[in-house]
């Protein structure tokens, strides 16, 4: 019989098909010894296969992925390919009889141990060499492979929550929707699953009872997982056609009040992504996302080639690189201090820079020779500023090294208020919905429990970004949006509304957020604005606005 489970929408669209959950981590093997009796050669051999076929899956997987995936698998495979880890563990079982799966475990644990007191790249390698030992361990145990299931057949993939890893191996064509009973809207698994367009339900405390091979209905942006669904149903889900919409290059509002309409990206691919979906520029280009996993700062020439990379696939057009946002859910070794209290409230984003400011000044020096030897219109600015001071700063430092167009990201409630001040010293703005709503509900964007809480629909929310917005027009100054909330197109006229010049968005959302903007007025965008501030609750204002904007139905969305 039908029964519907409910979450939180993250991901637009509607995915039907059968249900595939994640794996169990595999459990450190026992510590046991084999008895008298054992053949050791053969616990040998054992290992040897366990180990061939691990390297053929992973290889074969590299030869059919797509993107990041091929980077993370290829890796992964030379890794199994590496006989130290083999042999060590056969002398493990030989020497002192160890089981075959207690010495797999013993040798990677050994072997990753001594690559991270290796430091530097030898570290990063600690992480696959885990990786590996899980893989081979399943494979002696006779258990899953751990990871994303990799099969031929569609599916819906329902996890506890995924890890930055397993989203890299994410595979569009095959994942039809993703259920979560845990992550929030703004965790990495929700902003993964829109950059791919795979609807995605996150915090859904009752995915934990869907079974494997039981068929759900997916609606990414209701929230919602329907059981046993209707065969007519999910013949209609099947019948859509999937794949993003198109977009001409050029946002505006029906009566034509232009509204740039750009892309968030990560890296190079990220960057070609942007470009073939017609992206005006970028309006943020998260620099951090180079360095995850690094545990030491790469030096300037390494930072200028990756930079380089992304600008050059923009020609003449405007690109906002943002300065590292290390801390709280973006750690990296090299400036932030992994024994902070309360990290999203500690030493993140600009304020890394008063302890390591050569960091900064570094990566400023690499960001302005990249700029010198590309086209693009390079703009630069700074994450979690709070205060005017900063703001100066910033744009100080970037002005003596030639970088003239300066801004600060609004994602903190004080910047928001006090943007007139703010706004007087740099040259623009753009809201990082994520955090300010982060901030501005005290709500974790990583728990699921206050998911409810952590949505930019929030009129508190977006009364701040109405007062962001404020502050830019007392100067003339620009004011952009860049956070998740950017992507939502019944969200992105109201943004216009509160006086928000431009979106920055996962290039999947262009075209939806081009279609709802064309067929909206600038006067229905204000109007938009009205209502969605004078409703009490983000429930509320998001009913209101969707009931005034009946071309969401027409375009399905
Ligand atoms: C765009 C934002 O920054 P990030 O998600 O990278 O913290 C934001 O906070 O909205
Ligand atoms: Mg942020």
């Amino acid at each position: 019989m039908t029964s519907v489970l409910d979450g939180v929408g993250v991901s637009p669209g509607r995915g039907a098909g059968v249900v595939v959950t994640m794996p169990a981590p595999v459990p450190e093997p026992a510590a046991s010894t084999l008895g008298p009796d054992a053949d050791v050669e053969a616990a040998v051999a054992a290992i040897d296969d366990a180990v061939r076929s691990v390297q053929a899956d992973l290889a074969a997987r590299a030869a059919r992925a797509t993107g990041t995936a091929v980077e993370v698998l290829t890796v992964t495979a030379a890794m199994a390919a590496d006989t130290t880890l083999s042999k060590e563990s056969a002398r493990k079982v030989r020497d002192e009889r160890t089981a075959p799966e207690r010495a797999v475990w013993e040798a990677a644990g050994d072997l990753a141990a001594r690559l991270e007191s290796l430091g530097g790249m030898m570290a990063e390698r600690a992480h696959d060499v885990r990786d590996v030992r899980e893989r081979i361990v399943a494979a002696l145990t006779g258990r899953r492979a751990p990871g994303v299931p990799d099969l031929d057949h569609p599916f819906v993939l329902v996890a506890a929550d995924l890890a930055p890893a397993d989203t890299a191996t994410l595979d569009p064509e095959r994942v039809l929707a993703i259920v979560t009973s845990g992550g929030g809207p703004t965790s990495h698994t929700a902003i993964l699953a829109r950059s791919l367009g795979i609807p995605a339900v996150v915090a859904a405390p009752g995915a934990v009872e869907l079974v494997d091979g039981e068929t759900v209905l997916v609606d990414g942006a209701q929230g919602t997982i329907e059981r046993d669904p209707s065969a007519e149903d999910v013949a209609r889900v099947l019948d859509r056609p999937r794949g993003p919409r198109a977009f001409d290059g050029q946002g505006r509002t029906a009566d034509g009040v232009r509204v740039q309409l750009l892309a968030n990206v990560a890296d190079p691919a990220g960057a070609s992504a942007a470009v073939a979906a017609g992206a005006e520029g970028v309006g943020l280009f998260r620099t951090e996302f180079c360095f995850l996993g690094r545990t030491e700062e790469p030096g300037v020439d390494e930072q200028v080639a990756a930079y380089r990379a992304v600008l050059g696939a923009f020609g003449g057009r405007k690109v906002v690189v943002r300065t590292l946002d290390a801390g709280a859910d973006k750690p990296l070794p090299f400036v932030t201090a992994d024994d902070e209290p309360n990290p999203a409230l500690g030493v993140r984003g600009l304020r890394t820079a008063v302890r390591h400011p050569e960091v900064l000044t570094r990566q400023l020096d690499a960001i302005a020779r990249a700029a010198a030897a590309e086209e693009a219109d390079v703009w630069v600015m700074a994450p979690m500023v709070a205060t005017p001071d900063e703001a100066q700063g910033f744009a100080a430092a970037c002005r003596e090294r030639g970088l003239s167009t300066t801004g600060v990201m609004i994602e903190v409630p004080a910047a928001a208020l006090q943007s007139r001040w703010i706004l007087e010293q740099v040259d623009f703005a753009s809201i990082g919905t994520n955090d300010l709503t982060q901030y501005t509900m005290a709500a974790d964007r990583e728990t699921a429990d206050l998911a409810a809480l952590s949505t930019p629909w929030q009129p508190a929310v977006l009364a701040l970004v109405g007062a962001a917005c404020a502050g830019g027009a007392e100067h003339g100054r620009p004011v952009g949006v860049c956070g998740e909330a950017a992507a939502d197109p019944a969200l992105a006229p109201v943004l216009v509304g509160l006086g928000v010049t431009s979106l920055s968005m996962t290039p999947r959302a262009l075209g939806d957020v081009a279609a709802v903007l064309a067929a909206t007025t600038s006067e229905q965008c204000a109007e938009l604005a009205k209502i969605a501030l004078a409703s009490p609750t983000a429930t509320a204002a998001r009913d209101a606005v969707r009931a005034q904007l009946p071309v969401l139905e027409e375009l399905g969305l």
